[in-house]
């Protein structure tokens, strides 16, 4: 539609998208006062006695938005976030086995992507809650919680763009009981689980078989055992904060996390002169054996320039981020909008903006990120919208890294991977960006010079 109609389009009566990134650092402001538009209620919870629960990422108050963010904002934070990488690690260390005992000896083909999205749920599950969910383990969508994210952003993704429908079939007592009772309402299945996993973990808290001290293995607590704790230490913080922060991370923070490890992979697969210069570079960085460290891998110029192309060709979340015009009305790209307008951009388009990232800007090429000084490299970064950005930039979006960094240098590290058919890797947009079939083959390498740990 951008192509056909220009940088700002009116997708909808009363809606706007805009498809230069230029127009971000209006829409997205940082200060309050350019609220998220109802999009956004339709992806809360919703329960008969409490209503809509309301996220970090989905409220539409500000203030609200503000009361649950403070708290727990210090977790997030890139100085913090390495306190996780203990249980990062945890968790490749199941990776591994489960590859080598399953794939390697036959050659296998099997669906890599599917394990990258395992091993991304096990990761929050780890971090969230101390347990792995056993995706990992079993080879399968345990519980079905998978199957049920999937449905919940499918249910969502046309009611998003028809909130009073929502609020008619989903946000009533009517609407609510005719939904449990057939069971349609995929939020519910996974607000269940948060209230288990809350309630078992406040139980060993209370009677002190809590063993999660984050010191004995050299691990950080987990989120759930620190959201708890600010929760007690602090009377402002409402009970109900722990169950809304838990399930940001069950819902924010693993799917998104697995796509970007399978974007990146797929097109290290496909490009393959780009996986041998990522491979190079790897090997003569001196990593630890068989999980590098954070503080190795961090600030590796070809590792991160892969990222952020991964980042940037398949934004996880790929609807606009919608936001409502305030008073008076605002201009962007030359034209006004009027206040109540809603106006946002799209990742997926934005990220693909020419005049920004190049005419090759449909293609893979992690050397965009490097053939200029840091300042160009900071202005594409502020340039992409997979985050989102201003006030209501992904809080998570560190922790996300560290762990597509963890994970990618060690697949490539100790496998030789091959793609088996780059035809059966599949799309859908449905508000999240789903992919299937990621086919691969693995051999281990022969083992790598590092240094043990
Ligand atoms: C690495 C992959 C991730 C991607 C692509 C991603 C993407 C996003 C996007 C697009 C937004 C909101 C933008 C908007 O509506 O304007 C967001 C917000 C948020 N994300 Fe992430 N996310 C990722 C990982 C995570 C992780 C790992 C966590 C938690 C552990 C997390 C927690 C959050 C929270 C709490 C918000 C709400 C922030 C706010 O409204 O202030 N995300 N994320």
């Amino acid at each position: 539609m951008h192509e056909k109609y220009g940088e700002v389009v009116r997708i909808g009566p009363n809606t706007v998208a805009f498809s230069n990134p230029e127009a971000i650092p209006t829409v997205y402001t940082a200060r309050t006062g350019f609220p998220k538009s109802a999009f956004y209620a339709t992806l809360q919870a919703y329960a008969p006695k409490g209503g809509n629960l309301q996220a970090i990422f989905n409220t539409q108050d500000d203030d609200m938005h503000k009361r649950l963010k403070t708290p727990i904002a210090p977790l997030f934070t890139p100085a913090n976030v390495p306190s996780f990488e203990g249980r990062v690690d945890e968790v490749l260390e199941c990776l591994r086995e489960k590859l080598d005992e399953k794939f390697i000896e036959n050659s296998e083909v099997f669906n890599l992507g599917q394990w990258l999205q395992f091993f991304a749920f096990d990761v929050m599950g780890t971090l969230t809650f101390s347990k792995r969910y056993g995706f990992l383990e079993t080879g399968k969508d345990v519980g079905g919680m998978l199957g049920t994210i999937v449905d919940f952003m499918r249910s969502s993704a046309p009611l998003t763009q028809i909130p009073w429908l929502d609020w008619a079939l989903r946000k009533n007592r009517i609407g609510d009981a005719f939904q449990r009772r057939f069971g349609v309402q995929a939020s519910l299945g996974i607000l269940g689980f948060v209230g288990r996993a809350i309630r078992e973990k406040q139980g060993t808290m209370s009677n002190g078989e809590n063993k999660d001290t984050g010191d004995k293995y050299g691990r950080g607590k987990d989120f759930l055992t620190r959201y708890i704790e600010l929760q007690q230490n602090d009377p402002e913080v409402p009970p109900w904060a722990v169950t809304a922060w838990t399930f940001s991370n069950v819902i924010a923070g693993s799917d998104s996390v697995g796509s970007l490890m399978r974007t990146t992979m797929f097109n290290l697969l496909v490009y393959p002169h780009t996986l041998e210069k990522l491979y190079d570079e790897l090997r003569s960085a001196n990593l630890s054996h068989p999980f590098p460290k954070y503080s190795e891998v961090r600030n590796l110029p070809y590792l991160d320039a892969c990222v952020q192309e991964g980042i940037r060709m398949h934004p996880p979340f790929a609807l606009p981020f919608e936001r409502v015009v305030p008073k008076g009305g605002v201009t962007i790209l030359e034209h006004y909008l009027p206040a109540g307008t809603a106006v946002g951009g799209s990742p997926y388009v934005v990220n693909r903006h020419k005049g920004m990232f190049g005419e090759d800007a449909e293609f893979w090429r992690p050397e965009r990120w490097l053939e200029k000084d840091e300042m160009h490299k900071k202005k594409l970064e502020q340039a992409m919208l997979t985050f989102g950005a201003g006030r209501r930039i992904c809080l998570g979006r560190h922790v996300g890294i560290l762990e597509i960094k963890k994970l990618i240098p060690f697949l490539i590290l100790n496998y030789d991977i091959r793609i088996v058919d780059p035809e059966k890797f599949e799309l859908e947009n449905s508000w999240f960006f789903f992919q299937r079939g990621l086919y691969a083959r693995i051999q281990k390498r022969p083992k790598a010079a590092g240094n043990q740990s």
